[in-house]
């Protein structure tokens, strides 16, 4: 019977934990996710430093459709730890590798890390009570775009929520807020569903944790004089109607 770790990072050195550090250091292997998100310190070298340990980077293709190799090192009484950036569930599931090792009779252990799906919430000061489905947004494929995020921001705003819409990692390139937005607004064009107008404002969280992290509500038809730093970026679409406090609290972002 062995360890499995699923340990939350948190989004920057600054919000790395005692109980993440705890955990990596009692595991035999380590392999760190970096295909789900990205942060601007928590790097592999930083992760062998503190740790002492050789970290393996892990692909999508190894803990998604490969766990065999994860599985063995458990059997063989390996304690395996995979760490990802932010929390380990939230907007990121490793839960089938769990689901397996605790068939298997392992010990499954979740580390939480402060999840950039919090962090946003918190920062943008809207209503924590007013978020409705998330949404990943993604690049065309073989120029078919995906419109989910468009239907799931319909479906919110019908109740008056907020929509947190992350940004498509492809290939070790990240959306920014710009692109995604541009989508955003064409998915209206073609649907023409009044979901999306060009006086809504969007709130773009730009490299949240780290020194240099900015949180902006931008008018879409003012898209292109937005300036924002390199990504990782993420966006909430508000709902249509805002509490009069919500209305005061976006203009204290900065
Ligand atoms: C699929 S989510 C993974 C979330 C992660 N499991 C967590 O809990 O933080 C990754 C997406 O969130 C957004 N994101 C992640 N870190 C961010 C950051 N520090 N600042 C802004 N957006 C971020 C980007 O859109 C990125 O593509």
């Amino acid at each position: 019977m062995s360890y499995l770790y699923l340990i939350g990072l948190g989004l920057s050195k600054k919000f790395f934990t005692n109980k993440a550090l705890e955990a990596l250091k009692q595991s035999d292997i380590i392999f760190l996710d970096y295909y789900t998100s990205f942060s601007c310190d928590l790097t592999k070298e930083f992760l062998e430093k503190i740790t002492g340990k050789e970290i393996t980077l892990a692909s999508r293709n190894m803990l998604e459709n490969n766990s065999n190799e994860i599985m063995n090192l458990l059997d063989s009484g390996k304690n395996v730890a995979i760490a990802s950036i932010g929390d380990p569930i939230i907007a990121t599931t490793h839960v089938s590798i769990a689901v397996e090792a605790n068939r298997k009779g392992h010990i499954v252990q979740v580390i939480p890390g402060i999840s950039v799906h919090c962090y946003i919430i918190s920062k943008s000061m809207l209503s924590s009570y007013k978020f409705g489905k998330s949404v990943t947004l993604v690049y065309p494929y073989d120029n078919i775009m995906d419109f989910t995020p468009y239907e799931v921001i319909k479906s919110n705003r019908a109740l008056n929520l907020h929509t947190i819409v992350y940004l498509d990692i492809k290939d070790g390139k990240f959306m920014n807020a710009i692109e995604g937005l541009k989508y955003l607004i064409e998915m209206e064009n073609v649907k023409k569903e009044n979901v999306i107008s060009m006086d809504d404002i969007a709130i773009i969280g730009q490299r949240l944790g780290c020194d240099d992290e900015k949180i902006s509500a931008v008018k879409l038809s003012d898209l292109e004089n937005a300036k924002l730093r390199d990504p990782p970026h993420i966006i909430i679409i508000p709902s249509k109607n805002l509490h009069y406090m919500e209305v005061e609290a976006i203009q204290c972002l900065h």
